[in-house]
């Protein structure tokens, strides 16, 4: 893991707040760098590195404009949005659209797209291998010939116990009092007053007396009697028994475990998964996850079938993946809140908090989080939604999930283009209202358990950000091959839109999942330099950035090359200091960081510490005495040896 961070001027004025300078003087060329090289044992590990420049004489930008050359796969809505609203503009929630009947034509994909769609769900519960081949065969095509950058996600049926038949060809109303007989019988045709269950052990361990429940409470019954493996039901609460509707049983107001047998990934499942290796998808969705090690297993099956990096989704939406939470979230590569299912697990009310409890966990293990199911359905059958689901879809915003979903309103809605407009339009108005309110000035404190080099990197990535809000610049670059440093920018929520740049085109359909990242395929060398302005040349050709913009720029591309002489290393045992001052009128500030990575140098920081805090608070001509006391009464040994601090200037 490597880090570059450099601040980038464009155009003539230096700049800060930042148009004017940094308190209204003129900033200098300034680079400053660091890379953790070795560590304690001697092993070399990969560097860190860090790279701080401010001004950009407006002669380099002509020059390298004249040598621009080259392609910036920027997709076509990121960049008619970037002209239409400038870089805060950028919609930050990415939007997924479940892909059926209603909206697989090639128009009806292309309208998606050009609403917005970033990713597209193929859930391979329903219809055929050739109606999905054919669906992900055009979004491809679109992507290739029309420029867009839509994803491709495929849903895993996984094994859950739920309705086979229930006698009628679509629902059917379960009357009060009315009694059900619920089999695994296989049977031509249907029966009257019979359900027809999927897995043969579905009444195991079930008693007289206990409730089942369709659906997460479309219908109840009370189980009245055991024949065999069969239940007798007879309805308490009346509804209605949908197709593949689900059931679950309930004895004392507690669930009763019934899938605990059901394998995470049936054979369907594996010969869905190989088709979508062969195809070519981004993203498999995982459903009924149960623990980390179904998720591990698949990872690891992927990355020695797939020749491209599909990333794993775990789809929650059980109570034992609840259980299991922080473990499935480690292993995942992204998790979908499956907010339907989840819903046939627990209580309703439950929903709420579940669903910010499973989100601030991904961001605290930082993985992209999807919020699915029923945030528009009035819009499967109507053109509007109603202000409830309007202020869902505001939550889920509000709540920085990175990407809410569209079910039944776009694969069978007449309304999809709808729905998605109205996912796009919310998110745009709760982004914005975050941005004015602040809410994230307090940036997201959970630190990753990572090796050294990572924490550095995680560090790089939290200043980055935090910087960027505070000096409210107009964007943030990230170059980077794996896109492990945008998505720990993405982790932050900044304001200013974070635009990342790889040269592996897996990375970049896996950023199209991440908040607030606009991936941008573009050939990357090991010059930063020259990758830097190169991208911002083609950026600015294409009419997006303007001189006086102000962009962040961070890499993980660690440098090769010989030229990069710039790069100093910083080993264990070394102090780096960054020390920065400046006069205003003849005011002074002055400004320092010190970072060591050896704890040896602790008491030193505490003695620095307890200086400043002396100077600050005797503050005056004659503070400079009180500081050297302090400072002198320490000692700190260092490798064995008792050095006594001393103030230097
Ligand atoms: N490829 C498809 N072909 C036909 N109908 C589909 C297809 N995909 C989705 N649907 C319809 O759209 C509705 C919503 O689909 P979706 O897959 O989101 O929900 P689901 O069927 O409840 O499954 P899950 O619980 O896994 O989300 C389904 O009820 C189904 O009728
Ligand atoms: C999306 C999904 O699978 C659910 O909500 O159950």
């Amino acid at each position: 893991m490597v880090g570059d961070l450099s601040l980038k001027f464009i155009g003539k004025e230096p700049i800060c707040d930042l148009k004017k300078g940094v308190f209204g003087f003129p900033i200098s060329s300034h680079r400053v760098s660091f890379s953790a090289g070795e560590l304690k044992n001697g092993r070399v590990r990969t560097g860190v590195c860090a790279v701080m420049k401010v001004g950009v004489e407006n002669t380099e930008i002509s020059r390298d404009l004249e040598k621009f050359e080259g392609v910036l796969g920027l997709d076509i809505v990121s960049e008619e949005e970037l002209k239409e609203k400038g870089f805060l503009g950028l919609r930050k929630t990415k939007l997924v659209c479940t892909i059926g009947p209603a909206c697989c034509s090639l128009d009806d994909l292309e309208k998606l797209a050009l609403e917005g769609m970033n990713v597209a769900r193929l859930n391979m519960c329903h219809n055929t291998r050739e109606w999905h081949q054919n669906v992900i065969r055009k979004i491809k095509k679109l992507n290739e010939e029309k420029g867009f950058s839509v994803s491709v996600m495929i849903d895993t049926e996984g094994s859950q116990i739920q309705v086979v038949d229930h006698g009628a060809p679509s629902s059917v109303k379960a009357e009060d009092g009315s009694i059900w007989d619920f089999t695994t019988e296989k049977f031509e045709g249907s029966r009257p007053f019979t359900v027809q269950a999927n897995y043969e052990g579905f009444s195991e361990g079930i008693n007289v007396g206990d409730e089942l429940v369709i659906d997460g409470g479309m219908a109840t019954f009370e189980v009245v009697e055991k024949i065999g493996n069969d239940l007798r039901c007879k309805c308490t609460d009346p509804g209605l028994l949908l197709p593949r509707a689900k059931l679950s049983f309930w004895r004392d107001g507690r669930l009763v475990g019934r899938s605990d047998e059901l394998p995470t990934l049936s054979t369907k499942d594996w010969s869905d998964i190989e088709f979508a290796i062969s195809e070519g998808v981004d993203f498999i969705a995982m459903s009924f996850v149960k623990d980390a090690d179904a998720v591990t297993h698949l990872k690891n099956y992927l990355s020695t079938k797939s020749s491209k990096s599909i990333k794993v989704l775990a789809k929650i939406e059980s109570l034992e993946a609840l259980h299991k939470l922080d473990e499935i979230v480690e292993a995942s590569d992204g998790i979908m809140i499956a907010r339907g299912d989840l819903g046939v697990e627990i209580p309703l009310e439950q929903i709420p908090t579940v669903q910010e409890e499973i989100t601030h966990c991904c961001r605290k293990f930082n993985k992209p989080v999807i919020i699915a199911s029923q945030l528009l359905e009035s819009m499967v059958e109507y053109p509007t939604p109603t202000r409830a689901e309007v202020a869902d879809v505001s939550e889920a915003v509000r709540q920085y999930a990175d990407a809410l979903m569209l079910s039944g309103e776009s694969a069978i809605g007449p309304y999809g283009q709808k729905a998605l407009s109205v996912l796009r339009m919310t998110s745009g108005r709760m982004e914005l209202w975050s941005r004015e309110e602040n809410r994230e000035s307090v940036l997201f404190e959970n630190k990753l358990e990572a090796s050294v080099p990572d924490k550095i990197a995680e560090q790089i990535c939290n200043c980055a950000a935090g910087m960027a809000n505070n000096l409210g610049l107009d964007a943030i670059f990230v170059y980077t091959r794996h896109g492990q440093m945008a998505s720990l920018i993405s982790r932050n929520r900044p304001n200013p839109p974070i635009f990342a740049f790889t040269n592996d085109s897996s990375t970049r359909m896996a950023l199209n999942l991440q908040w607030g990242v606009t991936p941008i395929f573009i050939d990357l060398s090991d010059d930063m330099e020259a990758n830097i302005n190169r991208s911002i040349n083609l950026v600015k050709t294409k009419g997006l950035i303007k001189d006086g913009d102000a962009v962040l720029v961070v890499s993980d591309i660690i440098p090769t090359s010989t030229a990069q002489t710039v790069f100093q290393s910083i080993q264990y045992d070394d102090v780096m200091k960054l020390d920065f001052g400046t006069h205003i009128d003849g005011h002074i500030v002055d400004c320092a960081f010190t970072l060591a990575f050896n704890p040896m140098f602790n008491p030193l920081f505490e003695a620095s510490r307890e200086a400043t805090n002396t100077g600050i608070k005797e503050a005056g001509i004659d503070g400079g005495s009180a500081i050297q006391e302090v400072m002198e009464s320490y000692g700190v040994e260092i490798n064995g040896k008792v050095c006594q601090g001393i103030v230097i200037g």
